[in-house]
């Protein structure tokens, strides 16, 4: 079982290749957290070349944040290839619980079987089949009340589920640990936890899931706190964080952070 600190030193060297689809609001920052955390984004979401673009990538992302039918249908046509590839993919359900298009594409997209699963405690909660207090793309919910139900979809899906929030929780189903640190100031700008699902296909390139899964959490956690110290507000919040994704090395993803749930 590699630790945070050596799935970062793997993620660094292979410098994967990750194909996301996400979001209109995340697009930019996403490209630019997965660069400087050390993998190359490539941001290919129509059904006209998803599939085939999927056959190159190493780890597939999915983001349902601006969903359209034919956003979905490029998000399929990814994903069939990942799958058949064996190609880690990685779903991010934002605001699942919000539209009927939303949690349709959410269930049609479960049913693929996500290799990782990242979302705050409401879209978990939801997925869980358990009501919920999202607002919108922002979590109503603390981690812990989505604890339970994250088991729940681990060990019905097979995927490895992360709730995010301010301490994180990550389960297969059967392992589950917590993660503390980050910063405030995350939930105050848009999209971290959009990029954090691209970083979690990054380090699946490399690792096995789970293990993936805990060191992008840490990966996160170490600059959210480095990027606070310097960082007077959000607005400058962003840019310590690009920094602070890049500037975070072995040495610094304590493994002080994670705890067994
Ligand atoms: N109060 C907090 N304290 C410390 N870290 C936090 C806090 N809230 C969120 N984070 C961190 O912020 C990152 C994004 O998690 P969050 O749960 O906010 O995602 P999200 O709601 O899906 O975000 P978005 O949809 O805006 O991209 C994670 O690394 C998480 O640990
Ligand atoms: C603000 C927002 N709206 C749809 S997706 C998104 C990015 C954060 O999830
Ligand atoms: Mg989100």
């Amino acid at each position: 079982m590699p630790t945070p600190s050596e799935s970062l030193v793997a993620m660094r060297d292979a410098a994967p290749l990750v194909q996301c689809i996400t979001n209109f609001v995340a697009m930019n920052f996403a490209a630019n957290a997965l660069l400087a955390a050390g993998a190359a984004p490539a941001m290919v979401h129509d059904p006209e070349e998803s599939g085939e673009f999927a056959a190159v990538a190493r780890a597939v992302t999915v983001n349902i944040g601006t969903l359209s039918p034919r956003w979905l249908a490029g998000m399929s046509e990814a994903v069939a290839v990942a799958q058949k590839a064996g190609t880690p993919w990685v779903l991010d359900p934002v605001a699942c619980f919000a539209t009927t298009l939303r949690r349709e594409g959410t269930g049609k997209l479960l049913q693929m079987q996500p290799t990782i699963v990242r979302g705050n405690a409401s879209e978990i909660m939801a997925i869980a089949g358990e009501d919920s207090s999202g607002q919108g793309v922002d979590a109503g919910d603390p981690v812990a009340a989505a604890e339970a139900g994250a088991r729940k979809v681990a060990e019905a899906s097979g995927s490895v589920v992360a709730v995010t929030g301010e301490v994180d929780y990550v389960t297969d189903g059967t392992r589950a640990v917590r993660i503390a640190g980050g910063s405030a100031l995350m939930p105050r700008v848009t999209a971290t936890g959009c990029s954090l699902t691209t970083v979690c296909g990054a380090y699946a390139a490399v690792v096995e899931p789970f293990d993936a899964t805990v060191a992008a959490l840490v990966h996160f956690a170490a600059a959210g706190e480095l990027a606070a110290d310097k960082a007077e507000g959000p607005g400058s919040f962003i840019p310590a964080f690009l920094d602070a994704l890049a500037a975070v090395g072995p040495d610094t993803l304590n493994e002080d952070r994670v705890s067994v749930a």
